[in-house]
């Protein structure tokens, strides 16, 4: 038996739930996927065994307001209640990602992932409903790439994504990647990408051509390119997708003879060698952040981004700068600087830079440009363990599942590529052009849920853990504490084979040291602000909540207790060891 139901909601009901009468059991499902107000569901086979099978993707609103919206009748009777989160529903309870939710539930508590996904959105995902699924599919953090699109595009990718957090219960974080001032080509005047074949000649200018642009023309963004390039020269766009060798300059023109054909996207990446070496003549006094770069950084502290992502980075003192710069432009705001790593100058200077960052990425597309491809996979094995040694989240990025912007599965190698960043424990994996602009986003972003899942999986039942020596970071005596209280929780955690950790934290630090020991169990992370809570989801393992809380840990242990509960989330008897900012203690309990 098949039956269909469909009924309206108040508006941004992110919930509903289906109560079986007279008995006071009830599902609870979240209205994901369905057009706004107007839901429809569709029950097959029983209604009494649809329901408890349904049982295990239950979702809860919380402290919603209730509305009774249509009853369904069958062989048992069905009252269908919507749900709408009440202003003060919100501080009163407990809000966790939806998805998280459902995966907690599904799955239980171990194999909840711990990786954390980043997608960047192109113009195949920036629709609400294609960003929805993205959110679904377990997307944590939203990346847009300031090289492209508009200011406007861009203003309204992030207010859809907040639309869905706050309509849909999602925490997806935005995180903002400046351009920067390398060199590269100009926007093709529109195209999508044009074809080189082998042996045509193109001309390179810093001159701006007209619409329609000229055959076989390419704009420079760097004035001093026909001065600095030679005749004999190697140049490679995006790391060598396609290659030419200069064979003349002419003015402000550069011919250049195509010696490896292939396609040229829009801005791509332009570097140029000579002998075996990347030339860095003047470009190599590029300011990092440009004046568009400052520009575009206005505008996200405006919009309120989570990350601001730095292209090119060279030293650590532009990562200062640039934080200095948000924290007197935005009192209060604690929007996470990260330093892309993808020059030979951020390798040199690695150390101090990740230090001086809130988090780095592995920005390999570029790297492999400026280094030996070759020398990548070390870069980054160095990179994720400095960075977990600093205690700064690291995100590991680009051609993790290339093939997949053209095909619906990625190849054998991807699948090994992947595996390895969640092997070394990264904390995040992010997608570039397979969800920008890919044919098949969610089934990439699907691989990279997949492989996290069953490596994390597969690493905890071999126990394989690396023993890492993570240094003192600390560097008041108040921190060393929170640190040695972490490391023995996290050890303490793995010992007793406990189901979770929580941990008590206003700003996230307390959690972020807990994430650094990377523990058997998963993290549930408390933290007051939606802010923070939004930053935590970077970070390996951390499945954060907010919540209100005193400085009372009795008190905001009961209360965690009885809400996770009430949602199926934790039950009597888990074994639970909660850590918090506020008392330097580390508890040990069953739930009541
Ligand atoms: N907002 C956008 N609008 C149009 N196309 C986009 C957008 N964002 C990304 N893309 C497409 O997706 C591709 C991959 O995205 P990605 O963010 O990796 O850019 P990239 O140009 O390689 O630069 P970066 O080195 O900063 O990653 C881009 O080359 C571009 O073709
Ligand atoms: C992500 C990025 O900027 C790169 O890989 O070059
Ligand atoms: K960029
Ligand atoms: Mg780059």
């Amino acid at each position: 038996m098949s039956r269909s139901l469909q009924f309206f909601t108040p508006s941004r009901a992110p919930y509903f739930t289906l109560h079986k009468l007279p008995s006071t059991s009830y599902t609870r499902f979240p209205v994901i996927n369905f057009p706004s107000k107007k839901h429809h569901i569709t029950i097959t086979k029983s209604l009494s065994s649809d329901l408890d099978a349904a049982s295990s993707q239950v979702l809860d609103s919380g402290n919603g307001q209730t509305g009774v919206s249509g009853v369904l009748s069958a062989d048992n009777v069905v009252a269908v209640q919507s749900h709408a989160p009440s202003e003060s529903g919100a501080a009163a309870g407990i809000e966790v990602d939806a998805v998280t939710e459902a995966e907690l539930k599904e799955n239980g508590f171990r194999s909840t992932r711990r990786t954390k996904l980043i997608c960047t959105i192109g113009p195949a995902t920036c629709g609400f409903e294609q960003l929805e699924a993205l959110a679904v599919g377990g997307m944590n953090v939203a990346r847009i790439n300031m090289c492209h699109g508009t200011r406007e595009w861009h203003q309204m990718v992030i207010e859809r994504v907040r639309r869905l957090n706050e309509e849909k219960g999602f925490a997806v974080a935005i995180m903002m990647d400046t351009e920067g001032s390398e060199i590269h080509m100009g926007d093709l005047g529109g195209a999508a990408s044009v074809k080189a074949e082998d042996g045509e000649i193109w001309t390179f200018s810093v001159r701006a051509f007209g619409t329609p642009r000229p055959e076989r023309t390419i704009n420079v963004n760097y004035d001093g390119f026909a001065e600095d390039v030679k005749v004999g020269d190697e140049l490679l766009v995006d790391g060598g997708m396609v290659r030419f060798e200069v064979i003349e300059k002419i003015g402000p023109d550069v011919k250049c003879r195509c010696t490896d054909p292939g396609l040229l996207l829009p801005r791509a990446n332009l570097t140029f060698w000579r002998d075996g070496s990347l030339v860095r003549e003047r470009n190599a006094m590029l300011p990092t952040i440009s004046s568009k770069d400052w520009l575009d950084i206005d505008f996200g502290i405006a919009e309120g981004v989570d990350f601001i992502a730095i292209s090119f980075v060279k030293s650590a003192e532009v990562i200062k700068h640039l934080k200095s710069y948000i924290a007197a432009r935005s009192r209060g705001s604690d929007i996470a600087v990260i330093a892309k790593i993808e020059s030979i100058d951020s390798l040199k200077n690695l150390e101090e830079i990740i230090q001086a960052s809130d988090g780095a990425m592995v920005a390999r597309g570029d790297l492999g440009a400026q280094i030996p491809l070759e020398q990548v996979p070390s870069a980054q094995q160095k990179i994720v363990q400095l960075c977990r040694q600093l205690n700064k989240p690291v995100i590991v990025a680009s051609q993790l599942l290339e093939s997949m912007i053209e095909y619906p599965t990625p190849t054998r190698a991807e699948v090994a590529d992947v595996s390895e960043a969640v092997r070394q424990r990264a904390d995040a994996l992010m997608l570039s052009g397979e969800s920008a602009m890919g044919q098949y986003p969610d089934k990439a972003l699907a691989v990279l849920r997949s492989v996290s899942v069953r490596i994390e999986k597969w690493w905890r039942e071999e126990k394989r853990h690396e023993a890492m020596v993570l240094p003192d970071v600390g560097t008041s005596f108040a921190d060393s504490i929170s640190e040695e209280i972490c490391n023995s929780a996290a050890k303490m955690a793995n010992n007793l084979e406990v189901d979770a950790l929580f941990v008590y934290t206003k700003t996230g630090h307390m959690a972020s040291l807990l994430s650094r020991c990377r523990p058997d169990c998963p993290i549930f992370a408390f933290t007051i602000t939606t802010s923070v809570r939004r930053r935590l989801n970077l970070q390996w393992g951390l499945i954060p909540f907010r919540l209100g809380f005193s400085d009372d840990m009795e008190s905001n242990l009961n209360k965690t207790f009885s809400l996770l509960k009430a949602r199926g989330m934790i039950k009597s008897g888990d074994l639970v060891i909660a850590v918090s900012d506020m008392l330097q203690s580390i508890q040990v309990m069953n739930v009541p």
